[in-house]
């Protein structure tokens, strides 16, 4: 209770005053409420408890020796009001800083429930001391002073005992009819314990001050705390329960409680439900990041790796060996695809393994034979089987040089996904056209043929020089012929080199061969059975700027077949000098590499061809030395010039899928 200006009154009115702040008797409007405040405030309850019942009785029956002593004094009485006392205008106890209980003193009437002998006065003697504030406000007059009976002698009156019976001579004035009926003793209060009767002996007071406070032990559950003081911002209210949670048991001390549920209010969960242990409470309301998933997958198949693209496709494999693990769900191993180790450490080309024969047909890219398609030429048809099937040894990913990148690619998104069989009825279908660009010589016959190896295919190779030179209309027949050869002969890979020559070129106008370019495109989408499982269709192309949209949309992928890098042209030339028997020191063979760069590999397999021409070889008895290399340099050049590779760059740049 802090000051106020109405608190400085006349000293006639201070146990009025008193009597509504430290009063011990609850009133029965007074209800338990008590506030989230807490601890604190139960705590000036207690304060506020001690001044009604300890300070109170000691200053009344001091003062009341004092006003006692004042009527009986022979000089004149001085005014009650010029009586002054801070500590009293305060209602402090003595204490001349005002006193800091709370502004309201909020009824805890249970509180005082527990001192027992203050409202069994007889009669209307339940406004003793310990009066209740009703009664006191409906006295008509100030109590104590001023009132009637022209001061109290109190002292007398005080071994009446402290249930009112010493105060009750004070209100000789109050009339019965002034004060309302009281209320019968059993309503107001249980009988009051021994030592706290009327008989009982004055100021019989436990040497432990209130720790008695019977009325603690009778209080009701403490209402559950509301649930959103416990939610820290930014959380989701929970879920509420089916079923309403079981009521908290009474806690041993209720002020402990409340003061704990306030303080609490504040508190984070997680610090909430680290105070409490594991079973705490408020355990359901903890925040936890989300579990990591299961190892058995049973959880979210997320994987935070770093390896996934999000599209179920992880990044490039830094080496083949990585690639074992079945990325496309068959497992296959890939031992069996024999796949060599992508990059500089490829093995010289004299080491490399002896080739395999073409594997068996397996997966998904196996299809039984088909039926030749009608309306094809059987004439065409037995010409292309004939001459077209390109008979020539296997080629495995080490025989061809460099290019890692490139061969990882085909691997991973052609070759993989028509060896898989389809994972689930309308999965997305593997890829059936590939086109190859880059320099003439630059390898990509030779990786269509690594293709068809991979894929244990049967290999169909066409030229398109060659499929334009005899006409339009022969040329459209034996290209027909060749899709529906490769169609009944599946796995089968349909390899069409210089694939800008059936297409109309822009600056010559070729109008002989631009009239291939319809059934060409007319074989790419199916109509010559292309479009069929078992068929790979490879185009190639030096020129890929003379691919038009139509053509170019029909090659669902396009890769840019470089040159080869210097430890590629070192490969491809030991490989060729070895065929030839000159064997270059590591020097010599440094000295070639850097002096062919730019070459493709058809180039440098000329520039051998030239060196062992210039030297007379075979007829010479010798074997090739660096000299006739160098003879050879000087006639033997790079074809593609930095322009051309530029175009090549700003193409894949455009149009490739890159690698
Ligand atoms: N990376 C390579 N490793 C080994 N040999 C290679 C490589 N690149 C090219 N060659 C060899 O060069 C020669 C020409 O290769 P290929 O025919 O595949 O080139 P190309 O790109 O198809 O040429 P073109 O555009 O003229 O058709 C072949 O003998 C091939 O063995
Ligand atoms: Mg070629």
């Amino acid at each position: 209770m802090h000051w106020t200006p109405e608190h400085a009154q006349p000293l006639n009115q201070w146990p009025e005053q008193h009597l509504d702040v430290s009063s011990t008797t609850p009133s029965p409007a007074h209800k338990l409420e008590l506030p989230p405040g807490g601890r604190q405030r139960c705590h000036y309850a207690w304060a506020h408890d001690d001044i009604s019942a300890l300070t109170a009785s000691n200053l009344l029956k001091r003062y009341a020796e004092k006003y006692s002593g004042v009527l009986d004094s022979p000089y004149e009485r001085p005014t009650l009001g010029g009586y002054g006392d801070a500590a009293f205008l305060n209602g402090a106890k003595g204490d001349p800083e005002p006193w800091p209980g709370p502004e309201n003193p909020y009824p805890l009437a249970s509180l005082h429930e527990g001192l027992p002998g203050t409202k069994s006065g007889s009669g209307g003697g339940s406004g003793g001391l310990g009066g209740s504030p009703v009664l006191a406000g409906n006295l008509p007059e100030p109590l104590y002073a001023g009132n009637a009976c022209g001061g109290p002698s109190a002292a007398p009156e005080y071994a009446a005992g402290y249930g009112g019976g010493y105060l009750a001579p004070s209100y000789c004035s109050q009339t019965g009819a002034a004060l309302p009926p009281p209320p019968p003793a059993a309503l107001l209060q249980p009988p009051p314990p021994p030592g706290y009767g009327p008989s009982g002996p004055l100021y019989n007071y436990p040497a432990g001050g209130y720790a008695a406070q019977p009325g603690y032990a009778t209080l009701p559950p403490p209402p559950a705390p509301p649930p959103a003081p416990y939610l820290t911002s930014g959380l989701a209210a929970p879920t509420p329960l089916p079923a309403p949670a079981p009521p908290r048991p009474a806690p041993a001390s209720y002020g402990f409680q409340a003061a704990a549920a306030g303080a609490e209010a504040g508190v984070s969960l997680k610090r909430k439900a680290a105070d409490e242990g594991a079973e705490g409470r408020y355990r359901k309301y903890v925040y936890e990041p989300a579990k990591a998933p299961a190892a058995d997958g049973t959880s979210y198949p997320a994987a935070d790796n770093g390896e996934c693209r999000g599209n179920g496709f992880r990044s490039k494999p830094p080496g083949a060996a990585e690639e074992a693990s079945g990325k496309y769900g068959s497992g296959v191993p890939l031992k069996v695809l024999g796949s060599p180790v992508y990059g500089p450490q490829l093995e010289p080309f004299e080491k490399f393994p002896e080739r395999a024969p073409a594997l068996a047909p397996r997966g998904g890219f196996t299809v039984p034979l088909g039926e030749p398609p009608k309306g094809v030429d059987p004439g065409a048809l037995e010409l292309v089987t004939s001459k077209m099937v390109d008979c020539g040894p296997p080629v495995q990913w080490a025989d061809v040089a460099g290019q890692g990148a490139l061969k990882a690619a085909l691997e991973e998104e052609l070759v993989w996904p028509l060896l898989r069989p389809p994972a689930y009825p309308g999965s997305p279908r593997p890829p059936r056209t590939v086109l190859l660009f880059g320099p003439r010589g630059a390898g990509k016959a030779l990786l269509g043929r690594c293709l068809a190896t991979q894929l244990g295919a049967t290999l169909l190779r066409l030229r398109g020089a060659t499929l334009a030179a005899p006409g339009a209309s022969e040329g459209a027949r034996l290209l027909q012929a060749a899709f529906a050869a490769a169609r009944c002969r599946p796995p089968a890979v349909l390899l069409i080199s210089e694939l800008d020559a059936l297409l109309p070129a822009r600056d010559e106008g070729a109008a002989a061969a631009g009239v291939l370019q319809a059934p060409l495109l007319a074989c790419l989408d199916g109509g010559c059975g292309a479009g069929a499982d078992g068929v790979l269709v490879v185009g190639t192309t030096s020129r890929p700027s003379a691919l038009d949209e139509a053509t170019r949309r029909r090659f669902a992928l396009r890769f840019y077949v470089t040159l080869p890098d210097g430890p590629a042209r070192g490969q491809i030339l030991q490989r060729a000098l070895a065929q030839q028997g000159c064997a270059l020191s590591e020097r010599e063979l440094a000295a070639l590499v850097q002096g062919t760069q730019g070459f493709s590999g058809g180039e440098l397999g000329q520039l051998c061809q030239q060196a062992a021409a210039g030297a007379g070889h075979p007829g010479l008895q010798r074997p090739l030395s660096y000299k006739d290399l160098e003879a050879a340099l000087a006639k033997v050049g790079p074809r593609a010039s930095p322009k051309d590779l530029d175009l090549f760059v700003e193409w894949d740049k455009m149009y490739g899928f890159g690698h």
